[in-house]
């Protein structure tokens, strides 16, 4: 991908350097200051990453595509306000959702005047800054069983490995005997420490017991699974509560971030269940799981724009490299892709 620079550069070198340089002999590029090629490798760098983050999303949203092209089958310039109204509402965005997107576009609408639409959905929700990291940087994992929370905390977890940062994971999710021994599996595969305690035991404990580790032993980040169901909701919500708090004892500020897991399969459902533990917690992000089998991709608009919370990552699969960083951008990108042609872009 970058071959072209490489090549300009070495070409440049093999110049003698004493001989004035002619104009003839060499393009515009050849004057360039270093610092404009820097910054066009980085300009190449960030649309390649987009680019591949689009090829993810093509392939994770396979089902939701299938079922918007029986609404559109054929790629067009201009697709009927009718045929985008329904190929949404097929991708199970929430019509509330659809209308707002599609106030006022005309009957016609171009791809350029949807993306703009519908990348406008998600930007309401606050931006977050993650260059400066505190340390450890402390992650709760919050959501009900099943969503998938244990296989995104391994799939964090491997990701913070594959980024030269080093992990513990705490078991806090003490309600299950399977989840503690679940998420050692995982542990024990990726190689990362855990914090672990017996079933029914504290979970706040753990919480505290893991931030401490980390904070002894130098370690970059720290992620919590929590319990996704108790006897009663009373009772998950006074624990989630008490393992906030503890956190914050642990260490002043955490946990950074309070993570939600949602089931991508569950489409606009997801919601009531978010809106349930940002009532109880206040959750800073979501990871929507699951993408890779549904057909309603289109839920992740109504999940963004209804809890006005960002989506941080999306699961496409089941393994620990199954994890893509989420933009609104390459989201819609791959969708519009799917429907409009090239030109319009
Ligand atoms: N296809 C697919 N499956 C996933 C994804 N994420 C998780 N799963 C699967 O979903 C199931 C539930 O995932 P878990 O990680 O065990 O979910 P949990 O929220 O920890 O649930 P409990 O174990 O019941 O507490 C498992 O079979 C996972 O392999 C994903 O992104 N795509």
């Amino acid at each position: 991908m970058f071959s072209f620079f490489k090549k300009k550069k070495e070409e440049k070198e093999e110049l003698p350097k004493e001989e004035p340089l002619e104009s003839s002999s060499l393009n515009d590029d050849s004057y360039a200051n270093p610092v404009e090629i820097k910054e066009q490798e980085i300009q190449i760098e960030q649309n390649s990453v987009e680019e591949e983050k689009k090829g993810f999303f093509s392939r994770a949203l396979e089902k939701t595509f299938a079922t918007i092209k029986t609404v559109v089958p054929l790629k067009q310039e201009k697709i009927s306000f009718d045929d985008i109204e329904e190929l949404l509402i097929e991708a199970d965005m929430e019509y509330e959702i659809i209308e707002k997107a599609m106030n006022g576009l005309p009957s016609e609408i171009t791809r350029k005047q949807l993306r703009h639409r519908l990348v406008m959905l998600f930007e309401h929700a606050p931006d977050v800054d993650l260059s400066n990291l505190p340390k450890p940087f402390v992650r709760l994992i919050i959501g009900v069983n099943g969503a998938g929370k244990t296989t995104t905390i391994a799939k964090l977890a491997n990701k913070s490995k594959k980024d030269g940062k080093s992990v513990i994971l705490g078991a806090g999710d003490t309600f299950r005997a399977a989840a503690i021994e679940q998420l050692s599996t995982w542990a024990n595969k990726l190689d990362v420490p855990i914090i672990k305690t017996k079933q029914g035991h504290d979970a706040s404990a753990v919480a505290y017991d893991t931030i401490s580790a980390a904070i002894a032993r130098n370690i970059d980040n720290v992620i919590i699974d929590t319990a996704g169901r108790l006897q009663t909701q009373t009772n998950l919500n006074n624990e989630l509560k008490k393992i906030v708090k503890v956190c914050s004892k642990a260490m002043e500020n955490a946990p950074h971030q309070k993570l939600m897991i949602l089931d991508g399969t569950q489409g606009n459902s997801a919601i009531a269940q978010a809106k349930a533990f940002h009532e109880m917690v206040g959750i800073d992000g979501i990871i929507v799981t699951k993408l890779d089998g549904t057909a309603k991709g289109g839920a992740l608009f109504s999940i963004s724009n209804q809890l006005e919370l960002p989506i941080f990552y999306v699961g496409i699969g089941e393994k620990q490299d199954d994890l893509i960083e989420f933009s609104p951008e390459s989201f819609v990108d791959s969708l519009l892709d799917e429907i409009y042609t090239p030109e319009e872009k």
